[in-house]
């Protein structure tokens, strides 16, 4: 969390996991309270919307890691990023694995900048949630809730499953939480998301906690002549 401009404070968030997750759907749901059915992207996507943390109004910049590029691990991303959630689907063993491989990355990887605070066991410091989407195709679940109870306690992340398509609370809840998690004084920026390519959501609805403001806008991917591999994050 940082203060910027009039000082209102800043979050960031880093929203990773594999392709077709529903990590937009997850975004746009906790953002507008509504839910799209197909808003498939190949670059990152960056929104920004004013929401009241604990009563106060923070500028919260989310950004949605491409899944199409989940090969490469998200350096810059994380880096900008004041916290990370990781997203899989319980009907996709491969994305758990992805989440879990980013997750054992940020446990080696010290965050530079980042004091120690938020989860504990989380080397980095950072905040980290573990999300298990789509819990509605209960009959398709290939990871069990107690997997990703483990992984995420071994890596000091907190851990939710939820249905964005259905709108569980416990999407918000487990967003709120990390949110509150937040209390890092500003950090060095990484990378500048330089230029917008503009508004694609305006004027988000209101929902029943406050009014919100903001606006969803699109950013190029983060200059990555060579973004290193996964299993190249490790110190
Ligand atoms: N059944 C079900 N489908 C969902 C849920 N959340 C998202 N989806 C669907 O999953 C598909 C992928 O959702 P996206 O939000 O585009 O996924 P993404 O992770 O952003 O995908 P990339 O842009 O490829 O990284 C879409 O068809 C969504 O409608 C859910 O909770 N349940």
């Amino acid at each position: 969390m940082r203060d910027e401009r009039a000082g209102t404070p800043r979050v960031r968030i880093a929203v990773i996991g594999s392709s077709r997750v529903g990590k937009s759907a997850l975004i746009v749901r906790y953002l507008t309270r509504r839910y799209i059915g197909e808003y498939h992207s190949n670059t990152d996507l960056l929104y920004r919307q004013t929401v009241p943390i604990n009563g106060t109004p923070v500028e919260l910049e989310v950004i949605d890691v491409s899944g199409s590029n989940s090969d490469k691990f998200p350096a810059e991303q994380i880096q900008w990023a004041d916290a990370c959630l990781l997203v899989y689907a319980v009907t996709d063993r491969s994305s758990f694995e992805y989440a879990t491989e980013v997750l054992s990355a940020l446990k080696r990887a010290p965050c530079n900048g980042s004091p120690a605070h938020g989860v504990a066991g989380s080397s980095t410091g950072m905040p980290l949630a573990l999300l298990g989407n789509k819990t509605d195709l209960d009959h398709l679940r290939q990871v069990s809730m107690k997997e990703g109870q483990t992984v995420s306690a071994a890596h000091g992340a907190s851990f939710s499953e939820a249905s964005v398509a259905d709108n569980s609370g416990d999407l918000y809840r487990c967003v709120d939480r990390l949110l509150a998690e937040v209390r890092t004084p500003q950090r060095t920026r990484k990378f500048s998301v330089t230029k917008m390519l503009g508004s694609l959501i305006g004027g988000a609805a209101n929902n029943s906690q406050a009014s919100r403001s903001g606006s969803v806008v699109a950013c190029p991917r983060v200059p990555a002549p060579s973004r290193p591999p996964l299993a190249a994050a490790a110190p």
